[in-house]
């Protein structure tokens, strides 16, 4: 058994439109996390998690850049020496504003940047955000991992991709309401199945702009087997996972031996 890995995912409900509402939450929340015994090696937060789905004022409302995300959350790893995916935020940029998600690791270096790919039409996202145009693969202290954003999870060719990549664990920020519970539980459970791979979700809670999102906050095995989930309110869900469990899953089912690219690609 390899060393297990400690994640805590703060499922949170967030005020839309109040950053400064939604950082304080967040900042609570992390220390909140970071005082648990025994503390995680890793904290997930859910999607724009700054803003909500202010989508209407999001050109005001986002963080320039990310700057206030990246020294708040940098600041928090290198005290605590965990770990940070910070969820996504509505990042403002020169080309217009992006759901992008940063990762921070226990000495608070960013290691990685990601983007939402697949904009949310059911939600307008594709009226108010620019998509991203690049994976969202990363190395956390020799973990290979991969994140995608909520909507992006109906896309299992690019899970695949991550998976092809070298993804081990699957990160999934959220902000996904009723009253598509199935499909959030079948899919990720189907991403964990289909690329023998972990899957980490944190979703959000509560009302807003007409959406009532429930939480179930999820945590997968590569065996498709729940670990954790949450119910509809405020928690830290926390789970350990075995990394050594994908190698042996992926040895008894060599689905990725099995492959025939040539016929289907
Ligand atoms: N924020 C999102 O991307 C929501 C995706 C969603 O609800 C779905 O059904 O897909």
């Amino acid at each position: 058994m390899s060393t297990p890995l400690r994640i805590a995912l703060v499922q949170m409900n967030i005020v839309a439109g109040n950053p400064d509402a939604n950082f304080a939450k967040m900042e609570a929340r992390l220390k909140e996390a970071a005082a648990s015994s025994p503390k995680p090696d890793l904290i997930v937060l859910p999607e724009m998690w700054n803003t909500g789905y202010a989508l209407t004022e999001i050109q005001v409302l986002a963080d320039p850049d990310g700057r206030r995300t990246k020294e708040v959350i940098s600041d928090f790893c290198r005290k605590h020496g965990i770990s940070v995916l910070a969820g996504s935020i509505a990042q403002l940029r020169a080309e217009g504003v992006t759901n992008t998600v940063h990762v921070f690791d226990r000495t608070g270096a960013e290691v990685s940047e990601y983007s939402k790919i697949h904009l949310f039409q059911l939600m307008n996202e594709h009226l108010h955000l620019e998509s991203g145009d690049k994976l969202g693969t990363f190395d956390l202290e020799g973990i290979p991992a991969a994140v995608m954003i909520c909507y992006d999870i109906r896309f299992p060719e690019l899970a695949r991709k991550l998976a092809l990549d070298g993804a081990q664990i699957l990160f999934v920020p959220a902000e996904w309401p009723h009253p598509r519970l199935h499909h959030w539980r079948t899919l990720l459970q189907a991403r964990a199945i289909e690329n023998q791979m972990y899957v980490v979700s944190c979703n959000t809670v509560g009302d807003s702009g007409g959406s009532s999102f429930f939480g179930h906050s999820m945590v997968i095995d590569p065996w498709g087997e729940v670990l954790a989930e949450a119910e509809e309110e405020e928690t830290i869900l926390v789970a350990e996972i075995d990394l050594g469990l994908v190698n042996e899953v992926r040895g008894r089912i060599p689905v990725f031996a099995d492959r025939r690219p040539k016929i289907y690609e």
